[in-house]
């Protein structure tokens, strides 16, 4: 109940005093229809049907006031009462049902927006250790549920209200009666406790589901290709049959639940009036107008009950989906990579104007284990220079290229940006400055020029034009429907592995980096797209830092310095001429594998 109270208490302070308002027209509004339960008295009393003057109480009350009425008068009263407390009532239950909803509404997108900035502002470590789709599950199919919760619990409240009034009506009307009814309705709530609890159990078996499903499906969706030239449909789909099995049992085991309850609650009602009426009519001898006005009242009274019971159980259910969602909140703002003294930064760039320099930079990505991924790295990275990183796969040269854009924070040594560390008052700075293109190019489902505008807010057509050229591909652009407005992604055109890096690397350029990072930029293109993009690159030297990681090693003929990475420890280190030229060196010995002659002939 705790992850429940904390959403409310985020939407108490989020709505103020328009929650409370809400909450007093539920209460005025329940008042105005309980109304029509006190008028039935009189109304019955004035038609002739009953006698007035023998209930007593509230009864003997009713018959004083409209004694002074002729009874036809006293009729019109009575009429006219009714008929302004069910308008009334009418108008207000309207205004409060659309000021929950856009109450509702408006929490709802605070909370969605919340969420959302907290998990762009966490580092990137944690999104290394987060399942993307168990992210998703908790933005979407959780966090609607604990939209959900906060709504039953308004409901919640607004039934426990109208109890309340009923309640009050009720004992005005016989109190011991309605003790008695009381007395059996909380007796009946200590045997349900049993319902909510089993509802509790049910709701974290319905998250892990969700969380299993979709993650499953997303993995699945992604790995179509390997699924089906490797044909493991079959698997696939016994993995689905087992989870859809456990999913309909448990839906199945919830609506039993919720049909127990409602049945037990239904039968005891039905056994409960029976008895009374019977126990009024032959021991107390109650007079027929009581009898039936507490049939009336018993019969409001006794759903409210019920409906309290059901909102309990789903609240209940609902727990595990409000505990996922302020846990990942929880993880997002342990990991958040912003700090004051950031956000107070602006919104400037930290260009290199001497060096980076790596000094002494050791890395682990399991802080709890001795094993370094990177160990005692030094490196300088001049301005305006072009570096290249070369090493076997898995040496580390990814880790490398992410400790320098500031992605990760080092264990060991400094990143060192002209002379001062990488800190909280210059990283957004000096990220804003660098333009990253990696191996697998990601483009948004939107049109080529809204993927641009979305790296450069508010670079013009022909800046466009021209980032398009540099890298190969304003040819493909102007071929395509709708050229620039062509949609790319999912929904769009579907672009080949090297269309989409030479797009990805305009969209690099169209920023107008100071720092150009390639981690594999090329590695999809196609010879001739590979040496237009060389050239290209090769134009750019000297006018931005350019760091490329890359296996063909003969594209990293252009670069000033070579650093060599092997198991995490620098190896080699110089021009590409001297490094070619040593065969006894992992890059001379790589080079000559790659081609099969010898470094001279680049
Ligand atoms: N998120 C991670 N968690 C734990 N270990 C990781 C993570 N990412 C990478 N590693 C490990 O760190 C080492 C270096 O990985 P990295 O990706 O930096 O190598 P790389 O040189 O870029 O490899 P490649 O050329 O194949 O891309 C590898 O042993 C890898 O398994």
């Amino acid at each position: 109940m705790k992850a429940i109270m904390q959403f409310l208490k985020e939407l108490h302070q989020f709505a103020g005093a328009a929650l409370y308002r809400n909450m007093l027209g539920m209460v005025t509004s329940s008042f105005l229809e309980s109304i029509g339960v006190l008028l039935l008295v009189p109304l019955l009393g004035l038609i002739g049907l009953v006698s007035l003057d023998m209930g007593g109480g509230y009864f003997s009350w009713a018959a004083g006031m409209l004694d002074g009425f002729e009874p036809l008068a006293g009729l019109g009263i009575v009429l006219g009462i009714y008929a302004l407390a069910t308008i009334a009532h009418s108008l207000i239950h309207r205004r409060v049902m659309i000021r929950n909803v856009e109450l509702q509404g408006q929490f709802a997108k605070k909370l969605r927006l919340e969420a959302y900035r907290e998990l762009l502002q966490a580092n990137w470590p944690f999104f290394l250790r987060k399942r993307g789709s168990d992210i998703v599950n908790v933005l979407t199919i959780e966090l609607a549920r604990v939209l959900g919760a906060v709504n039953t619990f308004l409901q919640l409240v607004a039934s426990v209200i109208f109890t309340l009034i009923q309640i009050g009506i009720a004992f005005w009307l016989s109190p011991l009666l309605t003790l008695f009814v009381l007395a059996c309705g909380a007796a009946l709530a200590l045997v349900s406790r049993r319902f909510i609890r089993s509802a509790k159990q049910l709701g974290s078996q319905t998250s892990q589901h969700a969380q299993h499903y979709l993650a499953g499906i997303t993995d699945q969706i992604n790995g179509m290709k390997d699924i089906k030239s490797n044909t493991m449909e079959l698997a696939r789909l016994e993995w689905l049959q087992e989870l859809s099995s456990s999913m309909l049992r448990e839906q199945v085991a919830y609506v039993k639940l919720r049909m127990n309850s409602q049945f037990v609650y239904k039968a005891s009602s039905t056994l409960l009036i029976a008895a009374f009426i019977f126990a009024c009519f032959a021991m107390f001898r109650t007079q027929g107008i009581q009898l039936l006005t507490i049939t009336v009242i018993f019969a409001r009274l006794w759903p409210r009950f019920t409906s309290i019971q059901s909102n309990l159980e789903t609240l209940s259910s609902m727990i595990p989906a409000c505990r996922a969602v302020l846990e990942l909140r929880e993880e997002c703002r342990a990991s958040s990579e912003r700090t004051e003294a950031m956000e107070n930064t602006g919104g400037g760039r930290l260009p290199v104007l001497n060096e980076i320099n790596v000094r002494n930079v050791s890395f682990k990505y399991d802080k709890s284990g001795s094993d370094y991924t990177l160990k005692g790295m030094n490196l300088r990275i001049k301005a305006h220079s072009t570096t290249a990183i070369a090493g076997a796969s898995g040496a580390g040269k990814s880790t490398l290229i992410d400790l320098i854009m500031g992605l990760m924070r080092p264990d060991e040594g400094h990143i060192l940006v002209d002379g001062e560390p990488l800190n909280d008052r210059n990283l957004l700075a000096y990220r804003r400055t660098i333009s990253y293109v990696p191996q697998d190019p990601f483009l948004f489902n939107a049109s080529i020029k809204e993927n641009m505008e979305l790296m450069a807010p508010g670079v013009t057509e022909e800046e466009i034009w021209g980032a398009l050229e540099f890298a190969s591909c304003a040819e493909l652009v102007r071929g395509l429907p709708q050229g620039l407005h062509t949609v790319i992604g999912d929904r769009g055109i579907r672009l080949s592995g090297g269309e989409r890096q030479r797009l990805v690397l305009a969209r690099a350029i169209v920023r107008k980096p100071s720092i150009l990072v390639l981690d594999e930029a090329t590695s999809a293109l196609d010879a001739e797209n590979e040496y237009n993009i060389q050239e290209a690159i090769d134009r750019l030297k000297g006018s931005m830092t350019i760091i490329i990681v890359a296996h063909r090693l003969s594209t990293l003929r252009g670069a000033d310095q070579v650093y060599v990475i092997g198991q995490g420890r620098l190896l080699e280190q110089g021009a590409f001429d001297q490094l070619a030229a040593d065969q006894g060196g992992y890059f001379g010995r790589s080079i000559q594998l790659q081609t099969g002659s010898q470094a001279s002939s680049f």
